[in-house]
């Protein structure tokens, strides 16, 4: 909603997503206000950070710029990681330049992790320009003439060792302990920022950035910006370093001074940091640790290659910058403080040099704005350490409310001094996002007689993805409900449709099929529906197939899937220009993450193109690997058979003396088949009526664990549970000596009558041989109960098969590893351990149902799941939403952008209850608590970092 005109003839809109919009009010000046300027928040930031930046920028440049706050990565989002973040960013440039056709120039300014964030999107965002003329051979950014690019307190160099991070005090114990565990903390970002990054052994992000990298013109699209400004707060700011986010000369490196001097000698002002008068700046030595110095230096060079053309450092700076830093205290305040600071400062320059710099184009020399003061008033802040919430606590902040999508916007409310609710929105994108005078029509079910409570879905409705709140903590993230909407923007003759099918068979996916039919034709009236054979290579090298209700009126009864699929092939190019020539404009893809991924990329050609093409996603996977909603279709179905074949196997072994049951189930990457089908599988888990739940933490496991910040947290809850410890231990100990705590607090179960079996799964690591392996664990059942069954998931175990089986590295078309098979290998180390080990006789039984348990039709449940599935697909593609999966979130339907349920699989949590819950029915090791456990699985990051001691102590 539009709030305005504010103060000083200023306008500005927020939108669903809270991020803000700012602009002159008057008409003539918006109307020739032809440069955007991207203001992007830092870690844990919203729009709101820079808002009274923007509302500067409009008030003094009023006919000049429109000023668009980012909006897409607040809070959590900051922690997606850089690449992530960058993506996101560079859509929301694109929207926004779809948005305001009379743009023509774009500038940056970006505090903390925001530079980074906005580097990566002007990488994805450049576009060469062909011209013979040297001169003019710089690209643009998204179309449009690149002016400025500012970052305030980046970390460009990282926060790596280094002294990077002040708050770390330079103890290079604590620089590594926070490299450890940083990502725990800060996740993806936590990587890129400590450079441990290595997405499949590329080297870290901030590396690659440094050079242009493939269709990422990281260097190209810095050297294409007029004016490169990094600015760093020399003292105070405790996490971002001056050295990090500022080239500067440094008198312990004479080469690099060198360097800069003759090669940079206009771009670099340094003024000297009061921090490194004192001792421990003096003291430090090339020697200390020049290697570390000497990547930074490379960095560096890299660095001021592309980014500035004039360093800004300043000595002063707030106290409040610790916690965070500058953008945070251009927040707009009400009651307040009138602080003087550093802030002021850049600010001051930022506003003049961009309208110097971007309308006069005068050259900049250096000055200073030491002497310039604009009286800002800011909060008061409670020394709260509550980083990831940390907002003033008094002042008026913005209840958002969620009004129309269809231009964005939502409804401002002040919450009487409340503070920020944290509401977020991940929002699905929409045709008119890219196509803004697409028409709307009445939803044709309006005439149709309903006597449900209400037809549609009120356009406010979201879906909560967390469903467990505290009485104080943030709201948190929300999908956008799913259901039919009042305008939609098709009309039903006017829809051309296709479904697709792609990767593995699943139960269910010809149910989706037939539901997407009939919703479209008997909902909407839709008579143009089109089936691509084959999988994504269909859309290019097959002909297409009509459905009507008719064609597909019985195939749900039928396992596997009415329209064929395949890997491999997906051709994005191809496939768009096929949809194009046919014509058509609703696109339905139902497959797994790897066919979301491919959905993803032609939903973004199709956006490039500008063409009304509604691209819906259904998730499909037997293995459940899809993150964020609730489990896949066809799960359940899977599960039931699955039970089959445990069940076959039990019979089998209890009828024989000494009888091993195996049962291999998919589950390439994730163990769930294997867990729920053990779960309910009663015929093989036969917890004893005595035992209690425990969760999956053994000692070990904790003290690892400990090194993590966020276990401080809960260090007085673990002082409780040390604390019982002692008198866990004089009760009795459990089977197996993987002593574990419980949440029922350390409470030992007594001994087994009937001992459970076992459920082996790629997530938790097992081992075969010694104490706590899983030939002794064989053994004991055998000797208690005279048989035992393991069910096993295929992807489990695969580093120990390959040293046996020698494999060459194949992949599927898809380019997924093929999988060893893990339960002939286990099936036959049994045996030869029992045979000439313990000579004993063993009966094995391997079973292996993996085909048939996902070649099936779908059950009941599984039947009305898909049903509503592509009931909500369809919904959504003639209400014009695009790039979107439909799934239940807290059992809601709802519209998830593609994007984030392709980020990172779902997979079993070994911390989640669920695991400990299957622990505690079948009593099975745990498996942590030897050496033999394959480490690098057990905790990357624990031996990366040992690897990383080692390597910096010699
Ligand atoms: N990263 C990707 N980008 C574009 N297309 C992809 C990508 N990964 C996979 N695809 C395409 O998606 C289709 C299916 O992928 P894949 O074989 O991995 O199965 P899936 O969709 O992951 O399903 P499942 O793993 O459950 O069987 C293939 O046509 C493949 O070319
Ligand atoms: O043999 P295919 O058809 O390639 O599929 C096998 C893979 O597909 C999956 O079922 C996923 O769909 C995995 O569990 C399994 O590894
Ligand atoms: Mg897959």
């Amino acid at each position: 909603m539009e709030n305005g005109p504010l103060e000083n003839g200023v306008c500005s809109s927020e939108t669903v997503n809270g991020g803000c919009d700012v602009w002159s009010c008057k008409d003539s000046d918006s109307l020739s206000a032809e440069h955007l300027v991207v203001m992007v928040h830092g870690i844990m930031g919203s729009a709101a950070d820079w808002k009274f930046a923007a509302e500067e920028f409009a008030k003094r440049l009023p006919d000049k710029v429109f000023v668009h706050c980012s909006e897409r990565n607040e809070s959590k989002l900051t922690m997606d990681g850089v690449d992530v973040m960058g993506e996101r960013l560079t859509e929301e440039v694109l929207a926004m330049i779809r948005r305001k056709p009379n743009l023509c120039k774009i500038s940056f300014v970006a505090h903390s992790v925001g530079g980074l964030v906005a580097r990566y999107a002007i990488g994805r965002l450049y576009r060469p320009t062909k011209t013979e003329n040297v001169e003019d051979s710089r690209g643009t950014i998204g179309g449009l003439e690149a002016m400025n690019f500012i970052t305030v307190a980046t970390p460009h160099l990282g926060s790596r060792g280094n002294k990077q991070v002040p708050f770390l005090f330079g103890v290079s114990a604590l620089e590594k302990l926070a490299s450890w565990v940083i990502h725990l903390i800060f996740r993806r970002t936590g990587r890129h920022l400590f450079l441990n990054d290595d997405d499949e052994g590329k080297p870290p992000l901030l590396k690659r950035m440094m050079e242009d990298n493939g269709d990422c013109y990281f260097m190209s699209a810095l050297r294409t910006f007029k004016r490169r400004v990094a600015y760093a707060n020399v003292g105070y700011d405790h996490i971002v370093g001056w050295r990090t986010s500022s080239i500067r000369r440094n008198s312990d490196l004479p080469k690099w001074e060198d360097t800069l001097n003759e090669k940079y000698p206009h771009v670099v002002y340094e003024e000297h940091c009061k921090a490194c008068e004192n001792e421990q700046c003096k003291s430090t030595t090339i020697e200390d640790d020049r290697s570390d110095k000497l990547e930074g230096l490379k960095f560096a060079l890299l660095f001021v290659e592309g980014l500035p053309q004039k360093l800004y450092v300043n000595v002063e700076s707030s106290a409040i910058v610790i916690f965070k830093a500058a953008s945070m205290i251009l927040l707009d305040g009400g009651n307040g403080v009138e602080v003087t600071t550093i802030n002021e400062k850049v600010l001051e320059e930022l506003v003049t040099g961009l309208s110097r710099v971007s309308w006069e184009k005068v050259d900049v020399s250096f000055h200073s704005s030491r002497q310039s003061s604009i009286p800002l008033k800011f909060h008061t802040f409670s020394p709260s350490l509550n980083l990831p919430n940390f907002r003033p606590k008094s002042g008026n902040f913005l209840r958002k409310q969620l009004i129309s999508r269809q231009n964005r916007s939502i409804r401002a409310q002040t919450s009487n001094g409340s503070a920020n609710d944290g509401f977020v929105l991940e929002d699905v994108p929409h045709l008119t996002d890219f196509l803004p005078d697409l028409p709307s029509y009445p939803n044709p079910k309006q005439q149709s007689l309903c006597d449900c409570k209400k037809t549609f879905v009120s356009p406010e409705d979201v879906v909560a993805q967390k469903i467990v709140v505290q009485k104080d903590s943030p709201r948190g993230v929300h999908f956008r409900r799913a259901g039919p909407r009042e305008k939609v923007y098709f009309k039903s003759e006017e829809v051309r449709a296709c479904i697709v099918t792609c990767g593995g068979l699943c139960p269910g996916i010809n149910t989706v099929i037939r539901e997407i039919v009939c919703g479209l034709s008997y909902m909407y009236g839709v008579e143009d529906i089109l089936g691509i054979e084959g999988g994504y290579r269909g859309f290019y090298s097959k002909n297409t197939m009509r459905l009507t209700p008719k064609v597909v009126n019985d195939i749900h009864k039928r396992g596997g899937t009415f329209l064929r699929t395949s890997r491999g092939g997906h051709d994005t190019h191809k496939i768009v220009d096929n949809i194009e020539d046919r014509g058509i404009n609703q696109v339905y893809i139902i497959g797994g993450d790897g066919t979301q991924k491919g959905a993803d990329l032609i939903f973004k050609e199709v956006e490039k193109r500008g063409i009304q093409v509604a691209v819906a996603g259904i998730p499909k996977t037997i293995d459940n690997d899809i993150a964020v909603i609730d489990k896949s279709f066809g799960f359940d179905t899977a599960v039931e058979e699955a039970q089959r074949a445990i069940n076959a196997a039990h019979v089998e072994v209890e009828s024989v003396e000494n009888g091993v049951g195996v049962v291999k189930l998919m589950g390439r990457y994730s163990g769930f088949i294997a867990m729920y089908a053990t779960l309910a599988s009663r015929d093989v888990v036969h917890p004893s009526p005595s035992s209690v739940h425990y969760l999956p933490f053994d000692l070990k496991h904790c003290a690892k664990n400990l090194i993590a910040i966020k276990m401080l947290v809960f260090l007085p809850f673990y002082i409780y549970l040390l604390s019982l410890l002692p008198l866990s231990l004089s009760r009795k100990k459990p089977a197996n000596d993987s002593y574990t705590m419980a949440w029922t607090f350390a409470l030992l179960p007594d001994k087994k009558k009937d001992p459970p079996d076992c459920c082996l799964i790629p997530e938790s690591p097992f081992y075969l041989e010694g104490q706590g392996g899983l030939f002794e664990f064989v053994e004991e059942r055998l000797k208690e109960n005279g048989h035992v069954v393991i069910v096993l998931a295929e992807g489990a175990g695969q580093d120990y098969v390959a040293p046996d089986l020698h494999p060459v590295d194949e992949k599927d078309a898809s380019g997924n590893r093929l999988l060893l098979d893990v339960g002939l290998w286990l099936s036959q180390k049994i045996k030869d351990h029992f045979t000439h080990i313990k000579k004993m006789t063993i009966n094995m039984k391997y079973i292996d149902p993996t085909y048939m348990v996902r070649a099936i039709p779908s059950n009941a449940s599984d039947n009305v799941y898909c049903t509503l599935l592509a009931h909500s697909a369809v919904h959504g593609a003639m209400a014009g939403y695009t790039g979107f999966t439909v799934g239940p979130v807290n059992s809601r339907h709802a519209y998830i952008p593609i994007s984030r349920v392709t980020e990172k699989p779902n997979t079993v949590k070994l911390t989640d209850r669920m695991w400990a819950r299957l622990l505690a029915s079948t009593n099975q090791p745990s498996f942590l608590n030897s050496n033999e456990v394959i480490p690098e699985k057990v905790d990357q990051e624990t031996i990366q970092a040992m690897n990383d001691l080692k390597i910096n102590s010699i």
